[in-house]
């Protein structure tokens, strides 16, 4: 057993990540990968297509075996994936809280729901919801499990544009408020830019780069530097 969840909560960390290693059969995809995310931390991770993103995203929420290394984790993970995985036979608040022993599951879910602009949805269907909506559903089904690390693996990649720049604000939002660290996987560095406090780059089973952003930070150099270890050119670009 590799991924260990501790009773007692890390006083700073939300995931220490030790010397990782997964394959697929004789291919290595992740190799002695060290990461460690602080509690209210916000972690972006680019990296080429097949570069093991979701490997990594899906190793440290307990999906997957590993051959080896450590994740300490202070409780469960919860993860939101780029399709929101509602159960289409249940309504909005059962989806929010299933698996959630609790004998208040119906006020804990319309204090979730409500987070997202959707308190007064409790008892519609999935099926009337829209891409972002139900995105936002997946969103508190996560946040009320109140977990220490979030992973979000490509949640905004398939709304549209206008949408996906409200789901930044919201997201932001709830991650200020609920203080989980955060791992967001994503393709786009506009979006890493925007949301990341700090931002990784995979490659070769590793972090290669990594970035801290300052309030200050030169948005355009920033970009084209991640651009550029993410191999591509973008010229004199601003
Ligand atoms: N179940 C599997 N069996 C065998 N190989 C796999 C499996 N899942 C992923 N891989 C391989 O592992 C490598 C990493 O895949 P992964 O999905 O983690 O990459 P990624 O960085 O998330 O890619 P993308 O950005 O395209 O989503 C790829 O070469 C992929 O083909």
């Amino acid at each position: 057993m590799t991924v260990q969840p501790r009773a007692e909560a890390f006083q700073k960390n939300a995931v220490v990540v030790s010397n990782l290693r997964r394959a697929y059969g004789e291919r290595s995809v992740i190799d002695h990968l060290n990461l460690v995310i602080g509690q209210g931390e916000f972690v972006v991770l680019l990296g080429e297509s097949g570069c093991g993103k979701t490997t990594l995203l899906r190793a440290l929420a307990g999906l997957d075996p590993v051959q080896g290394g450590t994740i300490e984790v202070p409780g469960r993970p919860a993860v939101v994936f780029q399709e929101h995985r509602l159960l289409p036979w249940e309504t909005l608040w059962r989806n929010v809280t299933l698996g959630l022993r609790a004998g208040d599951a119906r006020a804990r879910a319309a204090a979730a729901l409500g987070e997202v602009g959707l308190g007064d949805r409790l008892d519609d269907w999935p099926r009337n919801l829209s891409g972002g909506q139900a995105q936002r559903v997946a969103l508190a089904r996560a946040l009320v499990q109140e977990p220490k690390l979030l992973l979000l693996d490509e949640p905004f990649a398939a709304l549209d544009a206008l949408t996906r720049l409200r789901m930044h604000g919201l997201v932001k939002d709830l991650v200020a408020r609920h203080q989980p660290g955060v791992l967001l996987v994503t393709h786009d560095v506009d979006e890493a830019i925007r949301l990341g406090d700090r931002i990784l780059v995979m490659r070769d089973g590793v972090i290669a780069a990594e970035h801290r952003l300052t309030p200050d930070q030169d948005v355009a150099a920033a970009r084209a530097e991640l651009l550029s270890e993410l191999g591509v050119s973008v010229g004199n670009e601003k």
